[in-house]
């Protein structure tokens, strides 16, 4: 079947395509490009497409009119929309309009540039059914990929991967045997790159990106072909489905494909986005479209891959995934628990009085406003205790500071023993001790109180001079029920207008505080 192609106008005719917005190609290379009349060159039934898609009000009649012109193109059209990829159990389409309206405008453009696809001939020496089978074997991959990971944009991406070996036709164009015989092997992709960057400035990715917007292919598409050849990493779905598409289409092609998968599914291990078990969809989908591709695109269909090998190759890969997965949680529920753990300790330094090792002050006052707001909601009784040690100064005067701590320590050791568990007993600054008393009233409260009393006057705080030091201590108690109390602080207010009171009267006693009267 013959091709009409029309001659390409040398890169540097297109000046529009400095504006494409593509990365500039090394300036000796463009003047060479530019005068290179040889490079792979668009058939002309694409070229008509590419202008209607750039006219300003393309319609379907237009386009399904051109192809019509160019039987061979009709049958490919008409072919691809009734695949089972477009056909999805439809019924079969016959005409050109039909064909368009199935597979959309992208697709069709990508058709119609499969023209421009390098064909096997004898007098080249590159390897140009490779070079096909590769372009087929990456835009089919894309296709499927991009189902998963970005549905939208694969008419576009199958379009880019299909050109996205272009570039190297171009080179050859150029510079024929010296290109030829500088470039390794075709399936060393990587390496091939390397070789044109040291050679050219640039590989043939960026060359192919060039050509293909000197054909009128949208900027998106020539800007894919470029990100074709990255490293495959999270981030953008687009490029990463490109990127793996190349891969595959790489390890299918290999002398030894098993073990070029094997690899290849290793490295995906690293890629958070991929899934093992979606890609081994793709792979088994892609192994059912290849026959009927390779017929639309008449080329030669590309060796079947051992898919038990594969499978077996995923499943340990799962598994190793799993394993990895599962000691990552148990390190996680490790680091969450010494978090938790230094919390606590955080926590309990935060809270606590570092003499007495009591709660302290902003503790207590923290504490009682939620006691105190369930108490008024439940109207539950509620006390609170404020203890003042008598005539301290003396102690620290006569003894040393020191010493008066050790009083200190003593006293709330003791507090702490003789509060119930639901209690919660603090230092509420210097000599001071608040209790904060739920669900207690203030003859219940009283007990305590008495309690406290009884301790102290029989047991000695410290020895003193080797005499037994006892402390009397002079206590005030309000309780909920003793006013109409605000707040938390107003109780503590109560319980320390009690406290003074005692003091007031001669100190070592216990005190209620009562609401003052309305002359008072
Ligand atoms: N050793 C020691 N003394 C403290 C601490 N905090 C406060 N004090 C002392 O406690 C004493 C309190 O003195 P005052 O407020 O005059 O009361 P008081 O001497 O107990 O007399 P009354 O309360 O009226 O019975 C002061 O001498 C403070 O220095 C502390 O952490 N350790």
């Amino acid at each position: 079947m013959s091709i009409e192609r029309i001659s390409t106008e040398g890169l540097s005719g297109m000046r529009e395509l400095a504006e494409a917005g593509l990365p500039p190609l090394p300036e000796a290379l463009r003047s060479r490009l530019a005068e290179c009349r040889t490079l792979p060159s668009l058939p002309a039934s694409a070229a008509r497409i590419i202008a209607i898609a750039r006219s300003s009000d393309p319609r379907l009649a237009d386009y399904a009119r051109t192809i019509e012109q160019d039987p061979a193109l009709t049958m490919r059209l008409l072919g691809m929309a009734n695949s089972t990829f477009y056909s999805r159990g439809g019924n079969p389409v016959t005409t050109s309009l039909d064909a368009l309206s199935r597979i959309g405008l992208d697709a069709t453009l990508a058709v119609v540039l499969s023209f421009g696809l390098p064909r096997a001939s004898s007098d080249q020496s590159l390897d140009h059914e490779y070079l096909c089978q590769r372009a087929i074997l990456a835009a089919s991959a894309v296709q499927e990929l991009a189902q998963h990971l970005c549905p939208h944009d694969a008419p576009q991406l199958f379009t880019s991967a299909l050109l996205q070996d272009i570039g190297i036709l171009a080179f050859e164009a150029l510079d024929g045997e010296a290109y030829t015989s500088a470039i390794p092997d075709l399936r060393q992709h990587q390496k091939l790159s390397e070789v044109e960057q040291a050679r050219y400035g640039c590989d043939h990715a960026l060359v192919g990106a060039w050509l293909a917007a000197s054909w009128g292919v949208p900027t998106t598409i020539a800007s894919g072909i470029i990100d074709s050849h990255g490293a495959l990493e999270d981030g953008d779905a687009r490029k990463l489905c490109l990127r793996l598409s190349c891969r595959i289409a790489e390890c299918w092609l290999a002398t030894d494909s098993a073990s070029a998968f094997s690899s290849l599914l290793r490295q995906l291990t690293s890629v958070a986005s991929l899934d093992i078990v979606m890609l081994m969809n793709v792979m088994q989908e892609l192994q059912h479209r290849l026959p009927s591709l390779s017929r639309l695109f008449e080329i030669t269909c590309p060796p079947a891959v051992d898919s038990t090998h594969l499978l077996a190759e995923a499943k340990e890969l799962l598994f190793e995934q799993n394993l990895r997965m599962t000691i990552r949680l148990a390190e996680q529920q490790r680091e969450l628990e010494a978090l938790h753990a230094s919390h606590v300790v955080l926590d309990e330094q935060h809270r606590t009085d570092h003499l007495t090792q009591l709660v302290n002050r902003p503790w207590l006052e923290k504490r009682l406003a939620q006691y105190f707001d369930c108490a008024k909601v439940a109207q539950q009784p509620l006390s609170v205790m404020f203890i003042d040690l008598d005539h301290f100064k003396r102690i620290n005067d006569r003894f040393g500071h020191r010493f008066g701590d050790e009083v200190l320590i003593h006293f709330a050791a003791a507090l702490n023993n003789m509060v119930r568990e639901s209690d919660i007993a603090g230092r509420y600054g210097g000599e001071e001790f608040l209790v904060i008393m739920p669900n207690t009233d203030r003859r219940q409260a009283s007990i305590l109180a008495d309690r406290i009393r009884e301790y102290l006057a029989k047991q000695p705080l410290a020895q003193a001079d080797g005499k037994p030091l006892h402390v009397t201590a002079s206590i005030g108690i309000a309780d909920l029920e003793d006013g109409e109390f605000e707040n938390a602080a107003a109780l503590v207010d109560a319980a320390d207008h009690a406290m003074y009171g005692i003091k007031h009267g001669g100190r070592d006693g216990v005190g209620h505080y009562e609401e003052p009267g309305p002359g008072e």
